[in-house]
């Protein structure tokens, strides 16, 4: 592996990671024991009935989980969408209300307001293509000439088709000996997508993309319009687990977003329940999501099969390809783990400086990954694809592995966001996470970014002294034990940070959150002077209400 430069100041990743342990062990072995008890919000056990602290939970998607965890702090569950005197809010489906009024500092809610920028289709390329951008230009001062993690290496080439040029560029490249997949930008659990595998198909797209743009319905009222869409390349020789397709899901969590801690948590490998050809022409061989597989009469009896936890993904790539390829032991939990990594960090970085956040705005996004057939141990290149990141990632407990992943994935992340969040208003330091399990720590803003503090501490502020602060080489599950916190000087609230819009295609703000429609929704007002620059424009119109995928 090549060392790498993120946005031009990144020093060695496997020495950061190396500084940032020795110096977490250090700090640990000084600090005193601390219960972390007193850090939760209001920390109240004794449910007061009618009182609160209360509770909401928008939809279905992990609401028992989310439902006993506060349950076990004392707080109550309101039915009411509209209290605004809550301690939690979990929604399904981001809503403008729930933004404008959220009380900075005193609540907590899941969702970043413009997580559209990681998880949709186009929000991702665009970010991931700027990104590329900016790490091109820094690449030419001579100080940052070494190697950084390359679009291109993970991510499958793709082209936007609401973008006349793009979209033609694509049907000219085409030709019969690949295959394409065609998917809509703000969809999920496999809906409106095709493969692509001949001239006739092309022509048939081509006459569509344009029957759309040529509507006068569609021109008058462009948020009417079917949904943006991209083609993107298939990985066409994945790697097969007893022949079978898979995919690997994994999580980016935000805990905080002022300052910014960000961690990767791994999730489970979703298996097809029919054998793999690549000539098919059954979508359910070439999709892994389990929305797909559900549709087939032998799920209930096989669907345990189709979920396979990371330890048995493990064991199985030690057994089959361990010799034959000639792979390090654990491949899984080295090497793979490493690499989801990376490019999940890669990734963040690209829209970092672009996220909407205050003090309490927590987010979980589930990151899709494929692997390929043609693995390679020496080189990084073309093994492990990102597919695509989901906002409101499936929290469904309907399968033994599931009932053994989920649970713990969504308390951690609501231990986290509670402790990060404590810590943050009372400008104690971050680390150690005594909530800190299974997630692993990929970004720590507290000593990465610089940190405009209010009251007293207004003028202080932290130069970056590393920046990933611990890519840590994937230890087996990440999994840390719990240390003792230290607090630190409380010098009141940190600022929170708006979104840069210096510039550059993927800076986009929302009009107004102030509406009462939901963020995502189609009919959002306002789009047309005050929006994102008009190829963002359309994904801002399309993003459709989004179940777990
Ligand atoms: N470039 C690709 N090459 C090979 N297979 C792909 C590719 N892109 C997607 N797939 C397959 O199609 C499935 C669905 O694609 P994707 O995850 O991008 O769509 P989605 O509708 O957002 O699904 P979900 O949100 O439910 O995971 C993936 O899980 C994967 O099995
Ligand atoms: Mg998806
Ligand atoms: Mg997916």
């Amino acid at each position: 592996m090549g060392s790498s430069i993120e946005e031009g100041l990144r020093p060695e990743l496997s020495r950061l990671d190396q500084d940032a342990d020795l110096l977490e062990e250090e700090e640990a072995a000084r600090l005193p024991v601390t219960s972390f008890e007193g850090l939760f919000l209001e920390g109240n056990k004794q449910p007061n009935p009618g009182q609160g602290p209360f509770f909401y939970i928008g939809g279905t998607n992990g609401a028992s989980i989310i439902s006993s965890y506060c349950e076990s702090k004392g707080w109550q569950r309101t039915q009411d969408s509209r209290c605004e005197d809550y301690k939690l809010k979990w929604c399904e489906i981001k809503c403008r209300d729930n933004y404008c009024s959220f009380r900075e500092g005193q609540q907590l809610l899941f969702q970043l307001p413009n997580n559209k920028l990681l998880t949709t289709k186009i929000g991702l390329l665009s970010a991931l293509r700027e990104h590329a951008r900016t790490l091109s230009k820094a690449r030419l001062l001579p100080s940052t000439q070494a190697k950084v993690l390359k679009m291109e290496e993970f991510f499958p080439e793709t082209y936007r088709l609401d973008i006349r040029d793009e979209r033609q560029a694509f049907f000219t490249l085409f030709d019969e000996t690949q295959i394409w997949i065609c998917k809509p930008t703000a969809s999920n659990q496999g809906k409106g997508i095709f493969l692509i595998r001949s001239h006739e198909e092309v022509a048939a797209l081509q006459a569509k993309t344009q029957s759309i743009e040529d509507d006068p319905i569609y021109r008058k009222m462009p948020f009417r319009a079917p949904q943006a869409r991209v083609v993107q390349r298939y990985v066409q020789n994945p790697l097969l687990l007893d022949g079978k397709k898979f995919d690997v899901r994994s999580y980016l969590l935000i805990a905080c977003a002022v300052p910014y801690m960000v961690f990767f948590g791994h999730g489970y490998a979703r298996l097809t329940l029919s054998l793999y050809d690549p000539h098919s022409s059954d979508l359910s061989g070439h999709l892994t999501n389990q929305f797909m597989q559900k549709k087939s009469p032998l799920y209930m009896l096989l669907k345990e099969s189709t979920v396979w936890s990371m330890e048995h993904l493990n064991r199985y790539i030690n057994d089959k390809f361990r010799k034959t390829k000639g792979l390090p032991r654990d491949w899984v939990f080295t090497t793979f783990t490493k690499r989801m990594q990376q490019i999940m960090a890669h990734c963040f970085l690209a829209v970092k400086s672009k996220l909407e956040c205050k003090l309490g705005y927590f987010d979980l996004i589930g990151c899709d990954f494929l692997i390929d057939e043609n693995f390679k141990v020496l080189s990084w290149e073309d093994e492990v694809w990102l597919l695509e990141m989901n906002s409101n990632p499936a929290l469904h407990t309907n399968c033994e592995v599931l009932k053994e992943v989920i649970p713990g994935v969504v308390m951690e992340t609501l231990d986290l966001a509670l402790e990060t969040c404590q810590k943050s208003l009372h400008s104690q330091k971050m680390m150690p996470l005594l909530s800190q399990r299974h997630f692993v720590l990929l970004y720590n803003g507290e000593t990465t970014d610089l940190w405009p503090r209010m009251g007293g501490s207004r003028h202080l502020t932290r130069l970056p002294p590393s920046a990933l602060s611990s890519v840590r080489a994937a230890d087996r599950t990440g999994a840390r034990k719990p240390v003792p916190s230290r607090d630190a000087p409380t010098s009141g609230f940190r600022k929170s940070r708006q979104p840069d819009s210096s510039g550059g295609s993927g800076a986009e703000s929302e009009p107004s959150l102030c509406s009462g429609s939901p963020v995502n929704s189609r009919d959002t007002a306002g789009e047309s002077s005050l929006g994102p620059p008009e190829e963002e424009r359309e994904e801002e119109h399309r993003s459709a209400s989004h179940r777990g995928s």
